[in-house]
C-alpha cells in the first residue's frame, strides 16, 4: 500500500471579516510568546490590548475588504507544493494542510484533518523562512500539543527554517531583478523590509534578525548587480517597547533625503496580507511621496512562484526521516550565541 506523507504548512492568519478582528487579535496577545507574562496577567493584557488595537486593526483590514487573505494565499501555495512535491516522485501520496497560528484553521481543527488522513510520516513546514520564538517556535508549540491531543503518533520531522535556501533566494531575486530593470537609469536603493520585533526578545537569543539579514544578502549575491545600494529595515512595530532598527519610516525619510528612489521587498513575509497590501503599499507609499522619494516600487511577496515553491518541496524531501529539525538539509546555520533557534537547541 502506498504510504502517507502529511505536510503541515504554519502562517499567523488573518481576520475572516470584521468581526473576528478583536479575538485573532487576543489569540495573538495570549500567546506566551508574544506577551512574555505569567497567567491570569497574561490573558488580562491581552484582553485590554486587543480591544485598544481593535478600531485601528479594523480600519487595516477594511482596505482589503474586511479580511486577510493569508488564507486563500496560503491555500494556493498548499496546492502548488503538493504538484510539486508529487513530481519529485518520492513514491508517497501526499497532501498538505495549513494550521494557522491565530485564526481558522487553528492547529486543533488541522490535527483532527491530519489524524484523519493517517500519515505514514509528518513534515512540519513553517511559511517563515526565518526562525523565531515568536512565529515558528510558537506554531510547532501548539502543533505538538495538537497533534498529541489528536492521536498522531507518525513520525515528525520539522524544519525550523530556511533563510537562504536557493529557492526561495531565487524567486526573491527573479521577482527583485524585474523591478531593477523597471527603475532604468533612475537613482534608487533597495530597501529590504522585514516584520520587526523587540529588540529584547532578539537580545534573550531569537535568531530572527540574524536569519533576515542572511536572507538579503543571500540576494543580494544572487542578484549579482554591481554597486547595489541596498539596506535591511524593519517595519510593523506595534506597542510601546524599542524594537528593533533600522525602523523602515526612518529608511524611506533617509531615501527621500538623499534624493533616491525606492524599490522595496518584504524579506520575510511569503504572501501578500495586511503588512505588505496596507502598510508598505498604502502606508509606506505615502510616506514615501511626503518625505521626496522620486519613485516607489513595492515587489511582491513569493506567493506561488514555482522556483519558491520547488525549495520548499526539497526542504520537504530532505526533511523526511529526520526527527528533529533538519534546516537547509542539516546544516547548523546560526550563530552559537542564538540559544533561541530550533537547530541548535533541537539537535
Ligand atoms: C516574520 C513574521 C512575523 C513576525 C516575526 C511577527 C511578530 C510579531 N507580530 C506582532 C503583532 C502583530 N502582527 C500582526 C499581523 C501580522 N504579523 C505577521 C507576521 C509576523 N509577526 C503577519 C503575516 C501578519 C498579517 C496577518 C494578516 O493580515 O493576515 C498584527 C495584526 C495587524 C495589526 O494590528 O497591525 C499584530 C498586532 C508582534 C507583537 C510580534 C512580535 C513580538
Ligand atoms: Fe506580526
Ligand atoms: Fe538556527
Amino acid at each position: 500500500m502506498t504510504k502517507r506523507l502529511a505536510v503541515v504548512l504554519f502562517n499567523l492568519g488573518g481576520p475572516d471579516k470584521p468581526a473576528s478582528v478583536r479575538p485573532f487579535l487576543f489569540n495573538l496577545f495570549s500567546d506566551p510568546a508574544i506577551i512574555r507574562l505569567p497567567q491570569p496577567l497574561r490573558w488580562l493584557v491581552a484582553r485590554l490590548i486587543s480591544g485598544r488595537r481593535e478600531k485601528t486593526a479594523q480600519e487595516i483590514y477594511a482596505r482589503l475588504g474586511g479580511r486577510s487573505p493569508i488564507l486563500p494565499l496560503t491555500e494556493k501555495q498548499a496546492a502548488a507544493l503538493t504538484e510539486a512535491i508529487e513530481g519529485l516522485g518520492l513514491g508517497v501520496e501526499t497532501r498538505c494542510f495549513i494550521a494557522m497560528r491565530y485564526w481558522h484553521p487553528r492547529a486543533a481543527e488541522t490535527a483532527k484533518a491530519v489524524s484523519d488522513f493517517a500519515p505514514d510520516e509528518v513534515v512540519l513546514l513553517p511559511l517563515y523562512p526565518q526562525f523565531s520564538t515568536t512565529t515558528t517556535a510558537s506554531s510547532f508549540a501548539e502543533w505538538r500539543k495538537a497533534a498529541a491531543k489528536a492521536g498522531i503518533a507518525a513520525k515528525t520531522a520539522s524544519i525550523c527554517c530556511y533563510p537562504v535556501e536557493q529557492g526561495w533566494v531565487q524567486a526573491q531575486s527573479l521577482l527583485i531583478g524585474k523591478a531593477l530593470d523597471a527603475m532604468g537609469d533612475t537613482p534608487f536603493r533597495l530597501l529590504f523590509s522585514a516584520h520587526g520585533l523587540p529588540k529584547k526578545v532578539v537580545e534573550a537569543g531569537d535568531p530572527y534578525q540574524d536569519q533576515v539579514e542572511m536572507t538579503a544578502k543571500a540576494v543580494v549575491a544572487a542578484l549579482g548587480r554591481k554597486d547595489l545600494d541596498w539596506v535591511v529595515s524593519y517595519q510593523s512595530r506595534v506597542g510601546p517597547l524599542e524594537w528593533i532598527a533600522p525602523y523602515t519610516e526612518a529608511e524611506i525619510r533617509r531615501a527621500g533625503e538623499a534624493g533616491l528612489a525606492l524599490v522595496v521587498v518584504p524579506i520575510a513575509f511569503v504572501s501578500e496580507h495586511s503588512e505588505t497590501l496596507v502598510e508598505l503599499d498604502i502606508e509606506y507609499r505615502e510616506l514615501a511621496e511626503h518625505a521626496g522619494v522620486s519613485r516607489y516600487i513595492r515587489v511582491p511577496a513569493v506567493g506561488d512562484e514555482p522556483a519558491f515553491i520547488a525549495g520548499l518541496a526539497r526542504l520537504v524531501a530532505t526533511a523526511r526521516g529526520h526527527a528533529r529539525c533538519a534546516p537547509d538539509g542539516g546544516a547548523r546555520i546560526c550563530n552559537a550565541s542564538r540559544s533561541g533557534c530550533a537547530c541548535i537547541s533541537e539537535r
